[in-house]
């Protein structure tokens, strides 16, 4: 419910106005421009050449920095000091933060992403590299998220990339941990939440039970499925857990099937370990799965028609498929066949965008598909954020990011920015 607690969390956060013309023409300021490498370069700590952005608010005031965009965008008092610009948002500048641009325009439409909140009533713990996980401090990233994309008004609609619920949740938690999830998706005023599955998703819960608590708008026995949201444009939402041996019974033939495609690729007892795996063979981790064949014609049927009505497409998947975008661990068992597929369509899809692997990547292939893994929301430690929302030009995506969510500035190619108007 709008304005609530999320469950389990009392950090503060920032306040949440409606914006006065001034304000939004600043934030309108913040968000036209940005580095055309997009992201990679210094992640977090200013960019490449060891700049560090400084912040122009008097201490308590707001940030009118444009080196710190999502000050403006979540509207936090500013304490006035450099790297801890938002006392509540930012523990370090965006590293995507922007430039003024030659070619900007307001953007056709907007919508907000986030990806692996992973949320679970359960204290901080560590992926098993290590890695330290925040499973209820998540939830208050989405909590900001949504007030985000909520007061910058284009924001049409969202996709959360999967990992909803962790699989720490205790098995009899995990469906109220989902509920709490969606119930601050609902929070969102701007249009529907578009989720995935993905591996932790299904730990704890049967598929049909998520697929319905998510409400995915595919047809029954499906977890995939496509929408348009503006005339000219296509998303396309996959599951990357199709063929796989994660969330399904022992006995049924698909887990059967995919444990066999497991046991010829992977030699170690446990097939979550991808020890002794080279490259992106490395891939062949139990964690992972793939697009099963009905999907994949299910894909270029899809991709076709969209081609056909000059329409461009972005593909969605908690799976990345490019290796250049993810390690090759977080990589999609068969990412070749989809982009395949997706190349086959290639000046109709603009980008590729994915979760799972979270922290982060970007890759652009031959074809000029943009290939964003998107950073993750359980990864953020108490007064950070990865969240962001993608800006869409009839000549760019442009992600704009959140704290630990770096900005990307995707150009397209001139066959896919010719094939639609602005406007549809
Ligand atoms: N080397 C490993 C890695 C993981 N596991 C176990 O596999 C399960 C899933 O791992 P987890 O890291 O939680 O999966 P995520 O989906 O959150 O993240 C995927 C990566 O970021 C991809 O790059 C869990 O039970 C682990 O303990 C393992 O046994 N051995």
């Amino acid at each position: 419910m709008e304005g609530d607690e999320p469950a389990g969390n009392n950090e503060r956060r920032g306040t949440e106005h409606s914006p006065s013309g001034a304000q939004r023409g600043l934030r309108r300021a913040a968000a036209r421009g940005g580095r055309r490498k997009g992201m990679g370069e210094g992640r977090g700590g200013g960019d490449a050449m060891g700049f560090v952005p400084r912040c122009d608010a008097r201490p308590g005031g707001w940030c009118r920095s444009l080196w710190a965009s999502h000050c403006h965008l979540m509207r936090t008092a500013c304490s006035g000091r450099s790297i801890s610009c938002g006392r509540l948002m930012l523990a370090r500048p965006n590293a995507g933060a922007v430039r003024p641009s030659a070619s900007a325009t307001e953007p056709i439409f907007s919508f907000g992403v986030i990806a692996d909140v992973q949320y679970a009533d359960i204290p901080d713990g560590r992926s098993f590299l290590g890695v330290p996980r925040y499973y209820r401090h998540s939830l208050a990233v989405l909590w900001r998220a949504v007030r985000s994309w909520n007061a910058h008004g284009g924001v049409r609609f969202c996709v959360n990339f999967g990992d909803i619920v962790d699989g720490f949740c205790p098995r009899d938690r995990s469906l109220a941990a989902v509920r709490a999830v969606v119930r601050e998706f609902d929070g969102f005023r701007g249009g529907p939440a578009y989720h995935m599955l993905g591996n932790h998703c299904l730990y704890n819960l049967p598929r049909s039970e998520l697929v319905s608590e998510l409400r995915m708008p595919s047809p029954p026995g499906r977890a995939y499925y496509d929408f348009s949201p503006w005339p000219g444009y296509r998303f396309v939402v996959l599951d990357a857990y199709d063929f796989s041996a994660v969330g399904r019974a022992r006995g049924d033939p698909v887990a059967a099937a995919a444990r066999r495609f497991l046991e010829a690729r992977n030699p170690n007892r446990d097939k979550n370990s991808p020890s002794g795996l080279e490259g992106a063979a490395r891939r062949f981790v139990m964690f992972n799965g793939g697009v099963g064949g009905a999907q994949l014609r299910w894909l270029d049927g899809v991709l076709r028609g969209a081609a056909a009505r000059r329409e461009k497409a972005v593909v969605c998947s908690h799976l990345p498929v490019h290796p250049g975008a993810a390690s090759p661990t977080g990589l999609m068992w068969n990412y070749e066949e989809v982009a395949a597929v997706v190349r086959r369509h290639g000046g109709c899809v603009v980008a590729c965008l994915a979760g799972h692997d979270h922290k982060g990547g970007y890759a652009v292939d031959d074809r000029g598909v943009h290939h964003r893994t998107l950073e993750a929301a359980l990864e953020c430690p108490p007064g950070t954020d990865a969240f962001g929302r993608v800006e869409v030009y009839p000549d760019r995506l442009r992600l704009v990011g959140s704290d630990r969510m770096a900005s990307t500035e995707m150009l397209l190619n001139s066959s896919s920015s010719d094939s639609v108007s602005s406007t549809g």
